[in-house]
């Protein structure tokens, strides 16, 4: 379902990411891992068409993602991913299940309050639907995040180190409904990470090596 190959991207004329073949089947899960500045962030924001490579192709479900750019790229990322940032943003003002149905506004879905309430029950956070975002810890934050990132259910879900800010059960419990909201649909999850308690949980894995001029 995905096909990555030969991509590279590169800022300020230094190569900040090299992959040359990369598959993940649909339904299947794999963990980014590597140290900081190998280019894990950067890999998702390609994989979202938030930014175009420097050269190469990213094949999801037969879209070049790759080539895609402005409204379409928009087009494509709100019918066809669900994202998980680093920091956990959510609109202070609105309620935790305010905030989970903006997905669906935003992606102009049709999706009953039911599902909102639903995902936030099983991550454990069904008590503050009615709180302000505002409110919240970052990792009740994340926890939100993720709830709304699932809720048009997504062909690809990615998330960029959603356990940093959990306790072990938040994490088990965020990690399990990850992977299960995954294979109940076929969906494809891609998730990046320094969270060693995670890692074994994921189909595969890719280590993306240390930065060139890194000491
Ligand atoms: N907008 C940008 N302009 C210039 N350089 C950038 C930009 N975004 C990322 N980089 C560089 O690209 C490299 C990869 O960064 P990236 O954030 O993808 O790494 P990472 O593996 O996610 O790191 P971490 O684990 O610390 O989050 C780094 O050297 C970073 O400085």
């Amino acid at each position: 379902m995905l096909h990555v190959k030969s991509l590279t991207q590169a800022h300020d004329g230094r190569v900040v990411l090299q992959l040359d073949h990369w598959q993940v089947a649909a339904g299947r899960s794999c963990c980014i891992t590597g140290p900081s500045g190998s280019g894990k962030t950067t890999l998702l924001d390609l994989l979202c068409a938030l930014r175009r490579p420097a050269s190469g192709d990213i094949l999801v479900e037969g879209v070049n993602v790759a080539r895609l750019s402005g409204r379409a790229a928009d087009r494509w990322r709100g019918s066809t991913v669900g994202v998980v940032t680093q920091t956990p943003h959510l609109l202070e003002i609105l309620t935790v299940q305010e905030n989970v149905m903006l997905a669906a506004r935003m992606a102009r879905v049709a999706v009953d309050g039911a599902r909102a309430a639903s995902l936030l029950d099983r991550l454990g956070v069904s008590a503050l639907a009615s709180r302000p975002a505002g409110r919240l810890s970052q990792g009740q934050r994340q926890r939100v995040v993720l709830a709304r990132a699932l809720l048009c259910r997504p062909r690809l879900l990615l998330a960029d180190e959603p356990t940093a800010h959990l306790d072990d059960a938040a994490c088990a419990q965020l990690c399990s409904l990850m992977l299960e909201s995954c294979r109940e649909v076929g969906a494809t999850l891609l998730v990046a990470t320094h969270d060693r308690r995670i890692e074994p949980l994921f189909d595969q894995r890719l280590s993306l090596p240390a930065p060139e001029n890194a000491t």
